[in-house]
Order: C-alpha cells, then structure tokens, then sequence
C-alpha cells in the first residue's frame, strides 16, 4: 500500500475547495481532510482592540483535531474511506491513497506541513479576493470594514510565515479557468502516483527476476491458466480489477468471460517462463518515456512576491 498526502493551500477564497473536490473526483482511492472544519466555536475566538474577531491564525483552529483525523487516514486509508463511505478502488495491495488536505494555513503549522508530499498555493489579487469574500457568508458574517481591517492584513503576514518555513510550494494562478487548474494539479499529481506505482512494480519485478535466478523450477515452471497472463506477483493489475465491477474497461470484461477457456496462443504448450511474458521492460527505468509531465506551466507562479 502506498499513500500519497496533497496538500491545497491558498488564499481565502482562491479557490480551494473547488480544486479538492474536482481533484477528489478524478483521483481514485482519494479523500479530503479540510481545515475549515476545524474552527473553534466563535465564543473562543480572541477579539482585537478593533473588534475583529481573530479567526485567521491556526490559534482559532482545533489543529490537534486535524492532525488525529490525518494520523487515522494515515494508519489505515481504506479503513478511513469506509468510514467516509468512499469505496476503494482497486485490489488490496495494489492502490494508491491520496489524502487532500485542504486549507488556508496547512502550510502555516509545522508538524503538518512536513507530512505533505505535495503543495500547492492558489492566489488571486486583492480586488478579486476581495469581490469573492464580499459575496461569501461566513458563520459568523464578516463585520463591516473585517477584509480590509483584519483578513488581508492577516493574509499578507499568514503568507509571509509560510515563506519563510517552506520553500517547494507550487504557486497557482488563481485566476486561470477552474478546468485549467485542475488539469495542471491532476497531471502533477497522477505523475507522483504513476512513480509510486512503478517504484512497487519494479520492486516486484526484481523479487521475481531474483526468485527465477534462485529457484528457476518454482517460477519458470508457472502453468498458464489457459494462458492467462495476468496471474500473480504483484504484476496483476487487471486481475486486480475483478473486485470493481463499475470500473472495468471492455477488454477486461471479455477477457474475464474467457477465464479458464482462453484459447492458448501459438506456440503455448501452456507453460511459460514468467519472465519472457513480462510486457513491461520499462519497468525497470521508470525514468523513461511515459513518467515524465506535460507542464502547463503558465499557470505557475515564478515569483512568490506578486502581491
Ligand atoms: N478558477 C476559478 N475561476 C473563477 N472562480 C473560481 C475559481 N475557483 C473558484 N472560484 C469561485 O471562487 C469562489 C471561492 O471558491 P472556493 O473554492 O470556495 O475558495 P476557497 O475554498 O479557497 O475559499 C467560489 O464562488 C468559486 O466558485
Ligand atoms: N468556518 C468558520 O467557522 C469561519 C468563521 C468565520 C470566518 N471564517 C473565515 O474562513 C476563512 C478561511 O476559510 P476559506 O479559506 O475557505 O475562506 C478565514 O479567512 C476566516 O476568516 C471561517
């Protein structure tokens, strides 16, 4: 099993709940943590001399709360889905978790900033942000005079904490379309699960070159099931499938009708060396074609000093 934690920060209102959810939609086996949740009743959010109410420093959030809920996805994703009646998504052993954690300080505390194998920041422009919070109701509403008098203020000194303890944060431009966004942190992400992927194949792939090295009758002796190719070692992926009925390609499902009836191709006495069967020899240089991303990098920031 291998997880993988993204994390989606940013601005109030740049936009970071609608990327998680459409992310959380196209990623299989995903789920989002939002730090929205974890405010504080308002009747213990500090007052300032002007009387803003201080809701946006990670004092006002129950951060401990988060962190029990993140540590339980950590010990056990698919336990974690179940219980958010999200279904996995792909033979035991075989599936990526992806955690999302959604927020506009996640990057701003330590211990969970460090958990994360991704960050990303979505920013727009003072006006904009100003427009989208102003059509915004917040419970409690926002007091006249609060964005300029404490949200933007507050902003600029959350921003400026966060520079200064993290460095490899993707800045996104929240300006760009919903679906231009999306598709950027969708291609990064999936190329992070693709590695994931190909780092536990390759390892599968070496046990299984070691074991036909150390014992060649055990492994080259494999009887084909009807010369199915597809059985065993970790390599089964399409077998794996056989547990999501909803998600299966055609050629999947025919092949599954032929279990057991298969018709053995030429030159199949029904024995094959594993080994000769491995469609996959890249596997082994997960650096090659096919791994590497198809940057969209208009919509990355190049400097964090925008605003
Ligand atoms: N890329 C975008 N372009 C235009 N409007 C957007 C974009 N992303 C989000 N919005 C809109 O901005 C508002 C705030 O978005 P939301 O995702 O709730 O922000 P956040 O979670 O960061 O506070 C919503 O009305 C949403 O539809
Ligand atoms: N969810 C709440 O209980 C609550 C209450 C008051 C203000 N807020 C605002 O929520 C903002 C953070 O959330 P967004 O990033 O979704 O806007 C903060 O700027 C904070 O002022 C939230």
């Amino acid at each position: 099993m291998r997880t993988l934690v993204v994390g989606i920060g940013g601005m109030t209102n740049g936009g970071k709940s609608t990327m998680s959810s459409s992310l959380h939609l196209r990623i299989p086996n995903s789920c989002i943590i939002a730090q929205d949740a974890f405010f504080k009743d308002d009747s213990v959010i500090a007052v300032d001399s002007n009387g803003f109410k201080q809701y946006d420093v990670l004092d006002a959030l129950h951060m401990d709360r988060m962190m029990s809920k993140i540590e339980s996805w950590r010990k056990d994703p698919g336990s974690f889905l179940a219980s958010q009646s999200l279904r996995t998504q792909c033979s035991v052993g075989e599936e990526v978790f992806v955690l999302i954690v959604e927020g506009f300080l996640i990057f701003n505390y330590g211990p969970l900033n460090e958990l994360m194998d991704k960050r990303y920041f979505l920013e727009i422009p003072y006006d904009v942000c100003k427009e989208r919070r102003g059509s915004r109701v917040y419970t409690p509403p926002d007091m006249p005079g609060y964005f300029d008098g404490y949200v933007w203020p507050r902003y600029l000194k959350n921003r400026q904490e966060m520079e200064d303890m993290v460095s490899d944060i993707v800045f996104l431009d929240g300006l760009k379309s919903k679906e231009d966004l999306l598709d950027y942190v969708y291609g990064d992400v999936t190329m992070e699960i693709q590695s994931l992927m190909v780092t536990k194949m390759r390892t599968a792939l070496c046990l299984w070159i070691v074991m036909a090295v150390l014992c060649p009758g055990e492994v080259k002796g494999h009887k084909g099931h009807g010369g199915d190719h597809h059985h065993g070692q970790g390599l089964d992926h399409d077998h794996g499938r056989d547990n999501d009925h909803g998600h299966r390609r055609d050629h999947e499902h025919r092949r599954d009708h032929n279990h057991g009836h298969h018709d053995p191709e030429p030159g199949d006495n029904g024995t094959k060396p594993v080994i000769q069967v491995c469609p996959w020899p890249w596997l082994l240089f997960p650096w090659g074609p096919g791994v590497r991303p198809t940057s969209s990098s208009s919509l990355v920031w190049a400097s964090t000093a925008a605003y």
